[in-house]
């Protein structure tokens, strides 16, 4: 049987900064390649300042790339379109709309906010654990609540993709951890069902273990693929599983992966590439 059509096609990506008064140019990520099958969660791990971020604008549209192929559903990324969703460290919600308001408004700019709209974020409420506080003002919220609603706000508009940029940093470490279970949670009930897909950067390698079906190393910057580890272990995912030998086994070798890429630079040695194709690699456990 032929495998399935890939959601997010990438291929040999090259993508550079201009920066300066010289408008010096420096490639951020250079040669990445991989796919995301439809409904997967992918958390992508790598040293600090590697080109993360870089990629993650570059799939959402907002900066372009100047290699290689970016595909979604077989449709070069050429700009910022409704079927990806965009999440931040940082929750960024209209301090003048209340909770319904901020999670109505992409609905509301894309003229589909109608019985069906309005009853999908009613839903999005309860289901992010808001329930009773869908009128109150962002001043009133703490910084999880203030995340919550920044992901009700991105599933309201039933993306194809969502990207997550380090959405829980900001957060206290108790607030982060129950984040991420709730993320499990609301995935499960919500992204899972109506056939979404995630990718989701992170330097907290557990949580990215924690979430995803598969987790991205990247190199050093320019960034390529160094390695790809499928997380084995079944949903729903629960905390005790953290204190499993099999999720410590596999959160160190992901640390080590990325400690060795930081490392890198101190001897300067070039990461060892791996195609999307090289997932025993690294397998897990
Ligand atoms: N707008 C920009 N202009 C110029 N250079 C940039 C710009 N944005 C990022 N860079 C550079 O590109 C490289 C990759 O940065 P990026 O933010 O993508 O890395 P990252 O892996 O997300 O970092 P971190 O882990 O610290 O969040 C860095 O060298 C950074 O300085």
């Amino acid at each position: 049987m032929a495998p399935p059509r890939p959601k997010l096609r990438v291929r040999d990506v090259e993508i550079g900064h201009r920066s300066g008064r010289k408008g010096t140019y420096a490639l951020a990520v250079d040669g990445l390649s991989f796919d995301v099958a439809p409904n997967e969660f992918i958390a992508v791990v790598g040293p600090s300042g590697c080109g993360k971020t870089t990629f993650l604008t570059a799939v959402a549209g907002l900066i372009p790339i100047s290699g290689g192929t970016l595909e979604l559903d077989d449709h070069r990324i050429d700009g910022p379109g409704r079927d990806r969703s965009l999440v931040f460290q940082q929750a960024s919600l209209f301090p003048w709309r209340n909770v319904v308001q901020n999670i109505e408004f992409g609905l509301k700019a894309h003229g589909r906010l109608d019985a069906a709209g309005r009853a999908r974020v009613a839903e999005l409420v309860e289901l992010v654990g808001l329930g009773g506080k869908g009128d109150k003002y962002p001043r009133e919220l703490s910084g999880g609540m203030s995340q919550r609603v920044n992901l009700a706000r991105a599933l309201a508009t039933d993306p194809e993709l969502i990207l997550l940029d380090e959405p829980f940093a900001a957060l206290d470490a108790q607030t982060r951890e129950v984040m991420q279970e709730e993320l499990t949670r609301i995935w499960q009930a919500d992204g899972v069902k109506a056939g979404k897909t995630a990718m989701f950067i992170t330097h907290d390698v557990p949580e990215a273990v924690f979430l995803a079906d598969r987790v991205l190393v990247l190199s050093r910057g320019p960034a390529h693929l160094v390695a790809d580890i499928h997380v084995d272990l079944p949903r729903p995912r629960t905390p005790a599983m953290k204190r499993t030998p099999e999720f410590l086994a596999m959160s160190d070798r992901i640390v080590d992966l990325v400690m060795a890429q930081s490392q890198i630079g101190k001897q300067a040695q070039p990461g060892r590439r791996v195609t999307s194709d090289d997932h025993a690699g690294v397998a897990a456990g």
